[in-house]
């Protein structure tokens, strides 16, 4: 290809960055790509000779800053201004309704609640400032976190940049698809390294590599869940902010449901309690939440957890065993 011009690069280099960002969020957040992988590779081969070329063009949204290739120092600490919480476990139907019956105590009438599943994963505070990436974290102890964003960098269904230029916080969950285990636990079984006890050690071991290009090969994904530094957005429950972070070109669960009543949430965790190994991750339970955000507000939180949230646990099951057994290729 003869050189191009500076501002001929510059125009097509823009062109094939939304093009391939496009088709990367088709790909890693819809699960719908629309085109072969050939496709992609050419359009990204040619976006590499201009970025070659040209370094000046590079920008922080470029799909070819998601290949690593950093070796890290060391992780910075993060104080998180709004603290990632951790849940209150309920076991069984009796301890389900006992919420249930404490939130209407405590609100007066009954409430809707927005139910999820419980990705088991490594929980990620996001931070994005006019629409562009710019800051990842592991939850840590709640308040104090690890600076991961160079390795979430390559989380492909993580936005590099938002459909708009909003400056927000979200946070969700960072985990191994369990396919992408059992193949990860063959290769260092091949190498005759460790293997690792569950995707959710898996996703956290490769989220706490110092070598950038060893998290872009370990194939995480994400589901993001709460709105945490709303910006301009006005979601008022729970359910509707799922919808706002899918639109902003967040990857979130399509599971999530409201439900009227508590038998609803039974209903829906008997449910998922059944087919949950049909699913190509791993979920340790369900979350109930009170979908209202200003009923949220109103029961607040106890020293180290929501009034408004509960976690439902399945008993833990021979998982690895079944795993190993699904032929996931
Ligand atoms: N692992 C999950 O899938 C999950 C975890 N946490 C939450 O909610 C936070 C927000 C307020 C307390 C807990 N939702 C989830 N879906």
């Amino acid at each position: 290809m003869e050189a191009m011009t500076f501002q001929a690069a510059e125009k097509r280099s823009a062109e094939l960055r939304d093009e391939l960002n496009q088709y990367s969020y088709e790909y890693y957040v819809q699960d719908q790509p629309s085109v072969e992988d050939f496709v992609y590779d050419k359009k990204y081969q040619e976006l590499v000779e201009i970025e070659t070329e040209y370094p000046d063009l590079i920008t922080p949204e470029s799909p070819t800053q998601r290949v690593g290739g950093k070796i890290l120092e060391g992780f910075e600490k993060v104080v998180h201004d709004i603290p990632l919480y951790s849940l209150n476990d309920v076991f069984n139907k009796e301890e389900l309704i006992a919420f249930d019956e404490r939130v209407k105590k405590a609100v007066g009438h009954p409430v809707s609640y927005c139910v999820e599943l419980k990705i088991d994963g490594l929980s990620i505070s996001l931070k994005y400032e006019n629409g562009v990436f710019v800051q990842g974290a592991t939850r840590g102890d709640g308040t104090v976190g690890e600076n991961i964003t160079e390795n979430l960098k390559t989380v492909k269904s993580i936005p590099l940049r938002l459909k708009e230029p909003l400056s927000i916080e979200v946070r969700g969950e960072c985990y191994m698809p369990k396919a992408s285990f059992v193949k990860l636990n063959q290769q260092r079984e091949e190498e005759g390294k460790e293997v690792f006890a569950n995707p959710r050690n898996a996703a956290a071991g490769s989220l706490r590599q110092l070598d950038t290009r060893v998290a872009a090969k370990r194939n995480l994904s994400t589901f993001l869940y709460t709105l945490a530094d709303f910006g301009p957005l006005e979601s008022t429950t729970q359910d509707h902010a799922l919808n706002e972070m899918s639109r902003l070109g967040f990857r979130t669960n399509p599971e999530h449901r409201v439900c009227e009543t508590i038998d609803e949430v039974w209903e829906y965790i008997e449910n998922f309690h059944e087919t949950r190994e049909q699913l190509d991750y791993e979920i340790d339970g369900i979350v109930i939440k009170v979908n209202d955000f200003s009923i949220q507000d109103d029961l607040g939180f106890t020293v180290k957890a929501p009034r408004w949230a509960t976690a439902y646990k399945f008993p833990p099951e021979e998982a690895q065993t079944t795993l190993l057994d699904i032929d996931w290729t």
